[in-house]
């Protein structure tokens, strides 16, 4: 679905690489995490695979072919929810409808309304973002990021700025989400705990430059329950993780 070979990132303003030689790979339908301590480089791993910047070397394929020659091959949800304050929720959530072109009003509206009650802000289209809650918020970004019709979404901490119960609860909607539609989800979070219970893979920074991601299978099957955290090996897991972002901090 996705690979990076061989990628090479430097900010034009930096005497530095922020990525070197990387490589990875997602399979369709996975849900991967990558996790790793704050400016290591991982929103440039994103705007690079959704090209809002251009590798210095190397290149990204979606689906097999470079994504400088394709169109809406991925969704992105970047860390704040960015709905325009001065557009309705429905109006935000048919802008990729309008940027893809081709639909009637009538079209978009049902798509809207669909998508609305798919993420539990039914009859919230009118409704202007100031007007919703913050976990409401991030279910309307989500959505209109849903609506780019992309079977690859990216996702960039999108529940940090939630109150803990708030995060809880979208985390399992999150996965509700991806159960029902299997689209592939790469997903970047701080939060070590949050990317045990939401992936089946996990991608550790552990370098900078990064270099390389280090990869850590989750031991725990799908449909996911937050009891399961609480296993013995899980346990292990998250300390092991937490071990090599702390070992990160203190070399960064
Ligand atoms: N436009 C830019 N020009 C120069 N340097 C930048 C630019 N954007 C980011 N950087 C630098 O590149 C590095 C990686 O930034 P990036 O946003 O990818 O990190 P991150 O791991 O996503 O951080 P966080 O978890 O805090 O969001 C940081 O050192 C940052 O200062």
């Amino acid at each position: 679905m996705l690979e990076l070979r061989g990628v090479t990132y430097r900010y034009p303003s930096e005497d530095f690489d922020t990525l070197q030689n990387l490589s990875f790979s997602v399979k369709e339908g996975e849900f991967v995490s990558i996790i790793g301590v704050s400016g290591c480089g991982k929103s440039t791993i994103f705007r690079l695979i959704n090209r809002l910047l251009s590798p210095g070397a190397g290149e990204i394929l979606a689906g097999g072919h470079p994504v400088e020659r394709q169109k809406q091959y991925c969704g992105y949800m970047p860390q704040r929810d960015l709905l325009f304050p001065w557009r309705t929720v429905g109006e935000n959530l048919r802008l990729p409808l309008e940027i893809r072109g081709g639909l009637s009003r009538s079209e978009m509206r049902a798509q809207v309304e669909g998508m609305l009650a798919e993420v539990g802000l039914p009859g919230c289209a009118g409704k202007y973002p100031g007007e919703l809650s913050g976990g409401m918020r991030q279910r309307a970004a989500f959505g209109r990021t849903a609506l780019t019709g992309s079977k690859l979404l990216l996702l960039d901490e999108p529940f940090s700025a939630l109150d803990f119960l708030t995060r809880v609860s979208m985390q399992e909607w999150l996965l509700g989400q991806w159960q029902r539609h299997r689209q592939t989800v790469l997903f970047i979070t701080h939060d070590v705990e949050e990317a045990i219970f939401l992936s089946g893979r996990i991608l550790v920074v552990d370098s900078t430059p990064i270099r390389r991601l280090t990869e850590v299978p989750v031991p725990l099957p799908y449909p996911r329950e937050r009891t399961m955290l609480s296993r013995p090996e899980i346990a292990a897991l998250r300390e092991r993780l937490l071990d090599s972002l702390r070992k990160q901090v203190k070399e960064g």
